[in-house]
């Protein structure tokens, strides 16, 4: 696991930036694996303004993103879809029909599920998955419990997890109690992940992520199974690590 600390967010957001700017370049046919939430919000306003200034092409990328509310039509202002087009698709010249997100309003959950399964399967996989770290360790909706050999399913959201995102919405009851959501061998199934982490309310999670055993019950330390993890937190994000880990004596293995 390859372990960056920065000075701050926008720091964060331009390295991570160019992390896909990168990969788009030597493969211009990369699959993305997109995440939402406020983190990735400074990475994908970098990422346009890179692609502007350098004129990055992403004719023949794709993306699958992580998941979705259940319930939300593609068009609802909170969805995750409405999500990308504004903070990404729209600004870049990826194909509309080559970015994907779940389909959360869907009579026919299970075959929506397998739908996903299939598309990532049939483009190859996906090249890069970016995530972020809820405050509970979850990656993805993938919440506390949620088993390594998990793939797209319908997952309920936890109390945390629906208060920490009820800031989107006009209160809390309105926020979707389950979501659409990558399983846990999805995400280890990228070729590589770049999960990013910014302020002191994600301390506790990461420090949980990279100290100890990976286990179910912080679904991101199951990231220490994966082969090729880069993992970017500002200082406040790094401020309850042990100083092992600073020193990139731990996590073993990785
Ligand atoms: N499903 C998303 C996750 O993908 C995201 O990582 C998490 C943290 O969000 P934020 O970056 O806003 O703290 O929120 C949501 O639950």
């Amino acid at each position: 696991m390859k372990f960056v600390i920065v000075k701050d967010y926008a720091e964060l957001s331009r390295k991570a930036a160019e992390m896909l700017v990168s990969e788009v370049k030597a493969n211009p046919k990369s699959v993305f694996g997109l995440a939402t939430g406020g983190t990735p919000v400074g990475m994908y306003r970098e990422l346009i303004k890179l692609s502007q200034a350098q004129s990055i092409d992403f004719s023949q990328a794709s993306s699958f993103n992580l998941d979705e509310y259940v319930g939300l039509s593609s068009t609802h202002p909170q969805s995750y879809r409405s999500y990308m087009q504004e903070n990404l698709f729209n600004h870049i010249n990826i194909p509309a029909e080559k970015t994907q997100v779940p389909v959360g309003n869907t009579i026919d959950h299970l075959a929506e599920c397998a739908r996903y399964e299939e598309a990532i399967r049939l483009a190859g996989g996906i090249d890069i998955q970016v995530l972020g770290i809820g405050n509970n360790g979850h990656i993805g909706f993938n919440e506390p419990g949620s088993p390594a050999d998990s793939v797209t399913r319908v997952v309920q959201l936890t109390d945390s997890t629906i208060e920490a995102n009820a800031r989107y919405f006009d209160s809390v009851d309105q926020v979707p109690t389950q979501a659409v959501s990558m399983g846990i061998k999805t995400i280890l199934g990228a070729k590589k992940v770049l999960l990013l982490a910014s302020g002191e309310a994600k301390a506790e999670a990461v420090r949980l992520m990279l100290e100890g055993e990976p286990t179910a019950d912080v679904p991101a330390s199951l990231l220490q199974l994966h082969p090729n993890v880069t993992v970017i937190v500002d200082h406040e994000a790094a401020s309850k690590l042990t100083t092992s880990v600073l020193a990139g004596t731990k996590p073993s293995g990785s």
